[in-house]
């Protein structure tokens, strides 16, 4: 196994850079590096030197000597100044040392290698460097701490229980087991499948926290979509005109609601158009109204909707306003008035969306399921448990239990066959 090294830190001008190493020569690196090893898990100030001697930095150094550590190796944190010709410097000299430069997610790919986190922990990792919102920081928090592992370690288990049991019963179907035995595996299977359908249900907005919200404006040319959004984002992010057909390309902001990040995308006016671009951009409005999470259709006050527009708020979530308040002119029914020139009604236009978005993502406080691959996951083990409930045969049961239990196994990246055998025979101590 190599010894590696990365900056953890932003690189370029900072005013301290974390470098971050692990593997089996840390501590001899470190040795060599620091001039002997410091007390573990204290932060020690040395001065670092090249192979010949050269003074490198003044830095702080910890010594994180394995299985404790992140990655379950011998790691260590050298928290030097920041800048590049030191975090160049001391790269130079731990190659010279016989380390080398990290690959991207190497240290949290150890950790999972190591069992000191399973693969949904590791997203949340991934999620919580990422996340741009409260919400999605909280959520990926939960599941970088084991949120989900913990959950599927859980199932896993009681899945490995009713396997063992399954087996037994085929093993040693000429001897006295108890006949409850298969009654048993029934209902424990049923009760897991209920539990997992339950979690695919309830924590129907985890991808959505993850991933943001898909808004679309869409309305008549000229009716003031791209006022509406520059006005909602606070920069003039499209080109607004009083000719009709002005956007044609979409152009999207980013915008966030209630801790949800949305993508808000202004798109072409809806109307038969003029020329094949202005078709093109019409084709591509639609395309991402079909697409949207919300639509916010956009209406004139004193015009009624045009029917593409009308056709889409029939289909999607859809948040409908009457613009260009500040002429008069009568609402139509279900519009909030506003004016994208006087900012009136944009307050209550943003509490709209922000409702619309909380029922899209509830933030229930316990969602783990934030990735298409958890769900997956769990669809394909609810599958394999039907096939268990409908199995006639006890080998066939043993099998979609089998299966059932690989498809947990895939989601964390742990479960293996040894588990399965050394629960039949704890279980069961049957001797030999
Ligand atoms: N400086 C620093 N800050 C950091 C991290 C880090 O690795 N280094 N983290 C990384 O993502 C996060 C915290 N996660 C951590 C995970 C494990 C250990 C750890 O195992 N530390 C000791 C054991 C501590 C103990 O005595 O319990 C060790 O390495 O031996 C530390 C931080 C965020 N902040
Ligand atoms: N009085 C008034 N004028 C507005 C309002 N919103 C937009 N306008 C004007 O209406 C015209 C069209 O605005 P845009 O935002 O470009 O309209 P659009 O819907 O994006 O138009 P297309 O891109 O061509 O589909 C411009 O002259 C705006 O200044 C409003 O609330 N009140
Ligand atoms: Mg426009």
């Amino acid at each position: 196994m190599d010894t590696i090294f990365a900056l953890a830190t932003v690189p370029g001008r900072s005013a301290i850079a974390v470098m971050r190493l692990s593997g089996p020569a840390t501590g001899t690196v470190l040795a060599h590096l620091a001039g002997a090893l410091p007390p573990p898990r204290r932060a020690s100030r040395r001065t670092l030197r090249d192979t010949s001697a050269e003074p490198l930095d003044d830095a702080l150094v910890l010594w994180l000597p394995g299985p404790a550590s992140y990655t379950g190796e011998d790691s260590a944190e050298l928290h030097l100044h920041g800048g590049t010709a030191v975090v160049e410097g001391v790269g130079a000299a731990l190659v010279a040392l016989g380390a080398r430069p990290a690959e991207a997610g190497e240290f949290t790919r150890r950790a999972v290698l190591n069992g000191r986190m399973d693969l949904t922990a590791a997203e949340g990792v991934i999620d919580l460097i990422e996340a741009e919102t409260a919400a999605q920081a909280r959520q990926a928090l939960r599941l970088a701490g084991g949120g989900l592992a913990s959950l599927v370690q859980g199932w896993a288990e009681r899945l490995t229980a009713l396997l063992a049991r399954q087996e037994a019963l085929i093993e040693f179907e000429e001897e006295d087991l108890p006949g409850s035995l298969d009654a048993a595996i029934e209902s424990g299977v049923t009760e897991l499948a209920e539990q997992i359908a339950i979690r695919l249900v309830t924590d129907n907005g985890a991808e959505r926290i993850r991933d943001g919200l898909d808004i679309a404006i869409l309305g008549a040319p000229n009716a003031g979509k791209s006022s509406l959004l520059n006005a909602l984002v606070g920069r003039e992010a499209a080109i607004v005109s009083a000719r009709a057909g002005t956007t044609r390309d979409i152009v999207e902001s980013r915008l966030i609601l209630a801790g949800l990040p949305a993508v808000l995308a202004d798109t072409a006016g809806l109307r038969e158009a003029g020329d094949e671009i202005e078709a093109e951009g019409v084709r591509r409005a639609l395309h991402r109204g079909e697409a949207a999470d919300i639509v916010l259709a956009v209406l004139v006050c004193e015009a009624s909707p045009d029917p593409a527009t009308l056709a889409l708020m029939a289909r999607r979530p859809c948040v409908v306003v009457a613009n260009k308040a500040d002429l008069g002119g009568p609402v139509p029914d279900g519009a909030i008035p506003v004016s994208a020139v006087t900012g009136q009604g944009l307050g209550l236009l943003r509490a709209r969306l922000q409702a619309e978005a909380a029922l899209l993502a509830p933030s229930t406080g316990a969602a783990l399921l934030s990735r298409p691959r958890h769900r997956a996951a769990l669809r394909d083990t609810l599958a394999q448990l039907g096939e268990a409930q409908a199995a006639l045969l006890p080998e066939l049961r043993a099998d979609a239990l089998r299966e059932a239990l690989r498809a947990l196994g895939r989601l964390t990246g742990r479960v293996g066959a040894e588990d399965i055998l050394d629960r039949i025979f704890a279980e069961f101590c049957i001797g030999k």
